[in-house]
């Protein structure tokens, strides 16, 4: 079984007094032995968190990264940049990234490559809409979304991906998928994954996402397929971040 993942998306929000208090709470916390917690903050504060988290078990994220290495693209943040910060984590096709930057399922397999070259872990996010839902068109549209990267990696590529489902009717709606919902999501994710190696289904993490909170993370995480969670609004809240942590152990 994977090691439990607690990772908190704080989108574009947060602080750098919010980071160093998040750095001083998860150096102090107790946390479960067998969890493995991550924060994916704003690229600003990659340098300050990682200092920050530096006395914790918390490891440094990133929330997207640059479709190319280097070179003349005004704004954009490589991978290579990200790791000299101290990130070891990215998220790839955040449904965010999906609908509101236009990052259709090959830009997030460039992505998702340019992550693998310069040695970071992707954290692959998958999801359907509410209208797809509502059509019956679930499973179809997160398993196309997970082939779309799996069909474009070598096998031990693979074995990197951290896979992420986040409905997108659940995230920041205050309404989570049911826990018989996100496990039936999550049972056809690791099938999929088993049709290209047992080995790769048994160690992939697969984390939910989707207004999972203090008061509901327990239930969640108790599925059997459910190996952690993808946290945004709860996890800029020390206490609600903490209780989700101790959930997962
Ligand atoms: O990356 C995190 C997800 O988008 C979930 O966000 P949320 O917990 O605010 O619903």
């Amino acid at each position: 079984m994977p090691t439990p993942l607690i990772a908190g998306n704080w989108k574009m929000n947060g602080s750098r007094s919010l980071v160093e208090s998040f750095g001083q709470a998860l150096g102090d916390a107790a946390l479960p032995s067998q969890l493995d917690v991550a924060l994916m903050v704003p690229f600003p504060y990659l340098d300050a968190a990682a200092r920050a988290l530096s006395g914790s078990r918390a490891t440094l994220g990133a929330q997207t990264l640059s479709d190319q290495a280097s070179g003349a693209y005004t704004g954009e943040v490589s991978g290579e940049m990200l790791r000299e910060l101290g990130a070891s984590l990215v998220l790839v096709g955040h449904s965010e990234r999906r609908t509101l930057f236009n990052e259709d399922d090959a830009a997030v397999l460039v992505r998702v490559q340019r992550a693998l070259d310069v040695g970071l872990r992707p954290i692959l996010c998958l999801g359907e809409t509410l209208a797809e839902r509502d059509a019956e068109r679930s499973e179809a549209v997160v398993l196309g979304q997970l082939d779309a990267v799996l069909n474009g990696l070598e096998p031990d590529q693979r074995q990197q991906l951290v896979i992420a489902y986040e409905p997108v009717w659940a995230i920041g709606t205050g309404r989570t998928a049911s826990p018989e919902q996100a496990q039936a999501m999550h049972a056809a994710i690791r099938r999929r994954l088993a049709s290209h190696a047992e080995a790769l289904a048994a160690a992939t993490p697969l984390l939910y996402g989707g207004s999972m909170k203090a008061d509901n993370a327990a239930e969640l995480l108790a599925q059997p397929d459910i190996d952690g969670g993808l946290i945004g609004g709860a996890s800029l809240k020390i206490d609600d971040f903490l209780a989700i942590c101790q959930s997962a152990g």
